[in-house]
C-alpha cells in the first residue's frame, strides 16, 4: 500500500464519495489497457487520448478512486461513494501525489541526467547503492515529468536511496523534475548534441542540464563530467565534484586496461574491474564512485555493485547473431557524442576480425544535422570492414566514408528488409555487427533477420 484515501483527503481538499474512508491504495493506474489492483486512476490528458474518459474502465480494471479535473464533466453512473478527488491539473496532481509520497518515505535522491549515459549511470548508481541501501531506481526510461512521479510513486515503502533519471528536450523540463524531486546529489554524465534542435546550442544544452541543481538539497553536491569545457565554470564551485581523464580532477580516471568485456581503471589510487567496455562507461562508473564515498559505502561495496550490475536493454547489448556472429544492439536511441563514443569501443574489439557497422538516422538536431552526421565519420577507421547506413539523414556518413576511406565498404539502404538481405551473408564466427541510431528508427527490427 502507498497510502490510504483519507490521506488524500488531506491533500485535496476538493473531493466527493467516500474520501475520507480509510481506502488502501496499492498503486497508480494512468493505463486502463494494463492490468491494476486496488489503484488510485489518475485521468491524463495526452496527445492521443483524454483518459477522462476511461473512468468506467478504470473502475472495472481495479480503480478504488480516482483524480478528477475540475473541467471535466463526472459521467453520472459513477457510484456516489466512488472517492473521487478534484484537481486543476491531473498532471500536476500527479506530481503532488509524488511530492507527498516522497517526503513520506523519504529516501536518500539521487538525479541522474545528462546527453547520454543517463540509463546507464543510474543503472551503475543503483547498482552499488543496492549493496548499502534498499535502493528504487527508474524503470526504463520513465525520465519525464509524468515518468519521473509514476518513478516515485512505485517505490516500496522501506525504500532507503531512490536513483531518478531527469531527461529533457526543452529547457526548463530538468527544473521541474529537480524541484519535484529534491536530489540530495545530482549527477550530469555528459553535454552532447541531443535535442539540440529545441536547445540550439550544446552550450544551451547544458544550462538546460545544469537546471538540475535547481532543487538540489542544501549541501547537495553536483557530480560532473569534468573533461567539458561548458562545465568549467561550474566545476569551479565548492559543491561541486569533477569526475574524466584531466588529472586536475577532483576523482581523475587512470585507465589500465580497456578489453571487450571489462574495464580497468583506478580513480585516486584505487583500482576497480567494471565489466562493460567503452572509456565512456568508465567515465560513468568514475561518477558512481565519487558519490558512493559522499554517501559513506565502502571500495569493496562499489566494487560489488560493478560487478553485479544489470543494465537496461540495447544499450550496447550483446546477442549472438546468424553463425555465431555478435550482433551489438546499441539502438534504444543515438545522438553523434553516443554514436562516436561506441564506434570507438567496436574499432577497438579483439574477438571479432570482420567488424559491420550500421549506423541510422539521429533526430532532433535541427540546422546542423547534415553536419553532426558527417561528423561521424570522422570516427570511422580502417578498423571498420564495412558500413550501412538507413534512413533519410545518414547517407552523409557512409557518402563521407566512401570519399575519404575508400578501403571501407558502404552502402546506404531506404528499406531494412534489403539492408538485412545484403549483411546476412556476411555473418560468419568473425564478424560483429554493430545497430545504432535514434528511437524513432526502431533497429532493433533488424535483430529478427540477423539472428537465429
Ligand atoms: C501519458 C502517457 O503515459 N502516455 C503513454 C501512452 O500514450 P498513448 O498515446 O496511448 O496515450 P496518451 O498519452 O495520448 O493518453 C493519455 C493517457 O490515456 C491513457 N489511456 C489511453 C488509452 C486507453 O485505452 N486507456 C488509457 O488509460 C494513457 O495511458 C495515457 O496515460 O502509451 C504510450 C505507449 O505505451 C506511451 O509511450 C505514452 O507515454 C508517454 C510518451 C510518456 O510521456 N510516458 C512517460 C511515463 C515516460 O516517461 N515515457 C518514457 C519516455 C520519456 C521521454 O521521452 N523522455 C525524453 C526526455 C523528456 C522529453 C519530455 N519533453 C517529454 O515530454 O517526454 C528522453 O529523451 O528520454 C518512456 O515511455 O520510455
Ligand atoms: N558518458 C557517455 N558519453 C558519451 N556517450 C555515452 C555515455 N554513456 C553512454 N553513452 C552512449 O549513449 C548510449 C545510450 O546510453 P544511455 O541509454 O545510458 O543514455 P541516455 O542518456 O539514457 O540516453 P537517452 O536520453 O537517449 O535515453 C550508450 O549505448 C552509449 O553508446
Ligand atoms: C526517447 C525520446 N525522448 C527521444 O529521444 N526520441 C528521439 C528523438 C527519437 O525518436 O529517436
Amino acid at each position: 500500500m502507498i497510502f490510504e484515501a483519507q490521506e488524500l483527503s488531506t491533500l485535496f481538499s476538493d473531493f466527493r464519495g467516500a474520501a475520507r474512508d480509510r481506502i488502501p491504495i496499492n498503486e497508480i493506474m494512468t493505463d486502463t489497457r494494463k492490468e491494476s489492483s486496488q489503484s488510485l486512476f489518475v485521468p491524463i490528458i495526452g496527445e492521443s487520448f483524454d483518459a477522462h474518459q476511461f473512468l468506467a474502465e478504470a473502475i472495472k480494471k481495479g480503480a478504488v478512486a480516482s483524480l478528477w479535473q475540475k473541467d471535466r464533466e463526472l459521467p453520472a453512473m459513477i457510484p456516489t461513494d466512488f472517492p473521487v478527488f478534484l484537481v486543476e491539473d491531473t498532471t500536476k496532481g500527479l506530481q503532488e501525489l509524488a511530492t507527498y509520497y516522497l517526503n513520506k518515505i523519504s529516501p536518500i535522491v539521487v538525479g541522474v541526467t545528462g546527453s547520454n549515459g543517463k540509463t546507464t549511470t543510474k543503472d551503475m548508481v543503483a547498482s552499488v547503492l543496492s549493496t548499502h541501501f534498499k535502493t528504487h531506481k527508474t524503470q526504463g526510461n520513465f525520465n519525464n515529468h509524468i515518468g519521473l512521479p509514476l518513478t516515485i510513486l512505485n517505490m516500496n515503502q522501506d525504500t532507503e536511496a531512490l536513483v531518478l533519471e531527469m531527461g529533457m528536450d526543452k529547457a526548463g523540463e530538468i527544473s521541474v523534475l529537480s524541484n519535484l524531486a529534491h536530489p540530495d546529489h545530482a549527477i550530469i554524465t555528459n553535454i552532447g548534441e541531443s535535442h539540440i534542435e529545441n536547445l540550439g546550442s550544446r552550450k544551451a544544452i547544458a544550462a538546460a542540464k545544469l537546471e538540475i541543481t535547481d532543487g538540489l538539497k542544501q549541501n547537495g553536491r553536483l557530480i560532473i563530467d569534468g573533461d567539458e569545457p561548458l562545465l568549467f565554470n561550474v566545476k569551479k564551485q565548492r559543491s561541486t565534484i569533477s569526475c574524466g581523464f584531466d588529472e586536475n580532477n577532483a576523482y581523475p580516471i587512470v585507465v589500465e586496461e580497456l578489453s571487450d568485456d571489462e574495464s580497468v581503471f583506478s580513480v585516486t589510487g584505487h583500482t576497480y574491474k567494471l565489466p562493460m567496455a567503452g572509456r565512456h562507461n568508465v567515465k560513468n562508473a568514475s561518477y558512481v564512485i565519487a558519490l558512493a564515498e559522499q554517501l559513506g559505502l565502502t571500495k569493496e561495496e562499489v566494487q560489488k555493485g560493478f560487478l553485479q550490475l544489470e543494465m537496461s536493454g540495447m544499450r550496447f547489448e550483446k546477442v549472438e547473431g546468424l553463425n555465431h556472429s555478435l550482433i551489438i544492439n546499441d539502438a534504444y536511441n543515438a545522438s553523434p557524442t553516443s554514436m562516436r563514443a561506441v564506434i570507438e569501443v567496436v574499432a577497438q574489439l579483439t574477438s571479432k576480425s570482420k567488424k559491420v557497422l550500421i549506423l541510422g538516422d539521429m533526430f532532433e538536431l535541427g540546422e546542423q544535422s547534415e553536419e553532426l552526421h558527417e561528423s561521424v565519420a570522422e570516427a570511422i577507421d580502417e578498423n571498420i570492414h564495412a558500413l550501412f547506413t538507413i534512413g533519410d539523414h545518414s547517407e552523409k556518413i557512409s557518402k563521407a566514408v566512401s570519399q575519404h576511406k575508400p578501403t571501407i565498404q558502404t552502402s546506404h539502404f531506404k528499406d531494412k528488409k534489403a539492408l538485412c538481405h545484403h549483411v546476412r551473408p556476411m555473418l560468419t564466427s568473425e564478424t560483429v555487427v554493430l545497430i545504432k541510431a535514434s528511437r524513432g528508427m526502431k533497429l532493433e527490427e533488424l535483430l529478427e533477420e540477423l539472428t537465429e
